[in-house]
């Protein structure tokens, strides 16, 4: 079965959620007391996708300030970026926006921008209404889902949005995304995880 990589950047505000995502994602946990990144952190899935088995490499970016000059490095080659707000945090849909104008001004050409409303399961304080995230999102030709790390509320849709997105399955193996073949089998392998390095402090 063809196996193709594709690099996957989260960006955001600090504490939106963005590590929270891919824990729930590649190990399906959540942690109430989860430290805010430090640089960045990198975990790979796997999921099948059709014919093809999607290796996620996935670069969560720390959120704070400080470290937004690193960010480049992470977004340079992503096939697609999660650009993550918060649903409670009106500043966080304005970060949000900045982050989707450094993407157009520097990002590759064609990434695919998958929008995340986390922490849904907040819904009684929410300060952005899902109206709002909608039409920006369509605005940019990008698509936006609420989300709850906690709650497991369509974590693993997000990452199937870019799975299935034509952009992304428009990639060609000759761009190098195609990795390898392995002899077809009959059933496609339940998904597989790796923690290969987290840099929280
Ligand atoms: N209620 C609720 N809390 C969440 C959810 N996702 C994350 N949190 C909490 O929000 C806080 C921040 O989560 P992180 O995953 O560290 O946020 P981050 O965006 O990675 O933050 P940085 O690493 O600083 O960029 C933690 O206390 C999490 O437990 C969610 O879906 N619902």
């Amino acid at each position: 079965m063809a196996i193709r990589e594709l690099k996957v950047c989260l960006l955001g505000d600090t504490g939106v959620g963005k590590s929270s995502i891919v824990c729930r994602f590649v190990q399906d946990h959540f942690d109430h007391n989860i430290s805010p990144t430090i640089g960045a952190s990198f975990m790979t899935k796997t999921v099948p996708c059709g014919n093809e088995l999607h290796k996620f490499l996935i670069w969560d970016t720390a959120g704070q300030e400080r470290f937004h000059s690193l960010a480049p490095m992470y977004y340079r080659g992503s096939a697609a970026a999660v650009i993550v707000y918060d649903i409670t945090k009106q500043d966080s849909f304005h970060t949000l926006k900045k982050w989707v104008k450094e993407l157009k001004e520097h990002g590759p050409e064609n990434i695919v921008m998958a929008i995340a409303g986390n922490k849904c399961d907040l819904s009684d304080i929410r300060e952005v209404p899902l109206k709002d995230a909608k039409e920006y999102a369509e605005s940019i030709g990008a698509v936006v889902v609420e989300t709850s790390a906690k709650n497991a509320i369509n974590i693993e849709e997000l990452f199937q949005g870019i799975s299935h997105d034509p952009r992304v399955a428009g990639l060609s193996p000759a761009s190098g995304s195609l990795l390898s073949r392995e002899p077809a089998s009959p059933s496609a392998p339940p998904p597989t995880c790796t923690l290969s390095q987290m840099n929280k402090s």
